[in-house]
């Protein structure tokens, strides 16, 4: 995965996104549904001057989940504070993150299915009745102890939502779903982008790049930074279309916006396993993969982009897929 050029999984190499990364709901491009359904939502919390409803965001990595739940602080006026599932291994851990909120603050826990099940329970009362109901201490001298907290929202963010138990599902009022991003607005994030990074650009080489970049805005991105040094290297530092196009190939990611593991999983189940229906196991052992890795990161775009169905008997190839690869 390392080597992954379009791996959607956030890298260090990332980190120059800080400056692109929207801060307003006005600059997340995209995703209509998610942003007409926040502006209400925070409209309505920030005229009731309450806090707004705890959020649950899932959708493949690179989306925009860690942005949204950004954007959710800055809009309702409060600190972020963050944390993550596997990061929060004892009790007294969240229970100092509760205790150092304050009103209208945002908790936002990345990765929130890797979360213990202790500090699932206590969560529930924080989430239900902002409640923290927990042991001080060891054997006799054991005791429990019940604090008040501030009204918080707790923003929370997972690729795998069907691995987060259904009690705790349930206490999100707000429950959205980040979709793989089209070529449109893509082609707009990569502009915006080039914008704020001094790129310049032609139109086409934006939707080159868009065209590219496996639905996903982080992708974009990266692809946006490499095609930008072909550019100053191979050209004037202009990106047009040839000039993204030439990068593009060079790097091996191609037209489809598939890179060699995507082919792989394809070329596997189609040689393989005559085009299935295979288990997903069975699969990620042929690819010497994880099944998450499968799960979380390959399958969600192919299936989206119609290459791969998911049935109750396994995976299996569509006929699409067969004839273009
Ligand atoms: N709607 C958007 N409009 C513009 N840029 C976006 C949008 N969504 C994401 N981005 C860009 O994509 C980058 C990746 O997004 P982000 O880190 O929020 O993804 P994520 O869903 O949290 O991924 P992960 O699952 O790996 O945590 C951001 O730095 C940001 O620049
Ligand atoms: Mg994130």
């Amino acid at each position: 995965m390392q080597d992954r050029l379009i791996n959607p999984l956030e890298a260090a190499a990332d980190a120059p996104d800080a400056n692109i990364r929207p801060a307003l709901l006005s600059e997340y491009i995209g995703q209509p549904v998610v942003r007409e359904q926040m502006e209400v939502f925070i409209g309505a919390a920030r005229g009731r001057d309450e806090a707004l409803d705890h959020t649950l965001i899932f959708g493949p990595p690179g989306l925009g989940k860690t942005t949204l739940a950004n954007i959710i602080a800055r809009e309702m006026g409060g600190n972020l504070r963050s944390t993550s599932g596997p990061v929060l291994e004892r009790a007294g851990d969240l229970a100092a993150m509760l205790t150092n909120l304050e009103a209208g603050d945002v908790l936002f826990i990345d990765e929130i299915h890797r979360l213990s099940p202790v500090i699932e329970e206590i969560l529930y009362p924080a989430m239900e009745d902002f409640q923290l109901d927990i042991m001080i201490g060891e054997g006799p001298a054991a005791r429990s102890i019940k604090l008040d907290l501030p009204p918080f929202t707790l923003v929370a963010a997972t690729t795998r939502a069907g691995l987060l138990t259904s009690p705790l599902r349930d206490r999100f009022g707000i429950v959205q779903r980040l979709e793989f991003y089209n070529i449109a607005d893509l082609t707009t994030i990569v502009k915006r982008a080039a914008g704020l990074m001094r790129v310049t650009m032609s139109e086409d080489g934006a939707i080159e790049i868009a065209r590219r970049a496996r639905g996903t805005p982080r992708i974009a991105n990266r692809l946006l930074r490499r095609v930008r040094d072909y550019a100053e290297v191979k050209g004037d530092g202009c990106v047009n279309g040839v000039i993204a196009a030439s990068a593009l190939d060079m790097l091996a990611v191609d037209r489809r916006g598939l890179d060699h593991l995507d082919r792989r999983y394809i070329e596997i189940l189609r040689d393989r396993f005559d085009g299935g229906p295979a288990g997903v196991e069975a699969v990620a052992a042929a690819m010497a993969e994880d099944r998450g890795t499968l799960e979380d990161v390959i399958e969600p775009y192919l299936i989206q982009q119609g290459y791969v169905l998911r049935t109750a008997r396994g995976r299996v190839l569509t006929q699409m897929a067969i004839d273009q690869i």
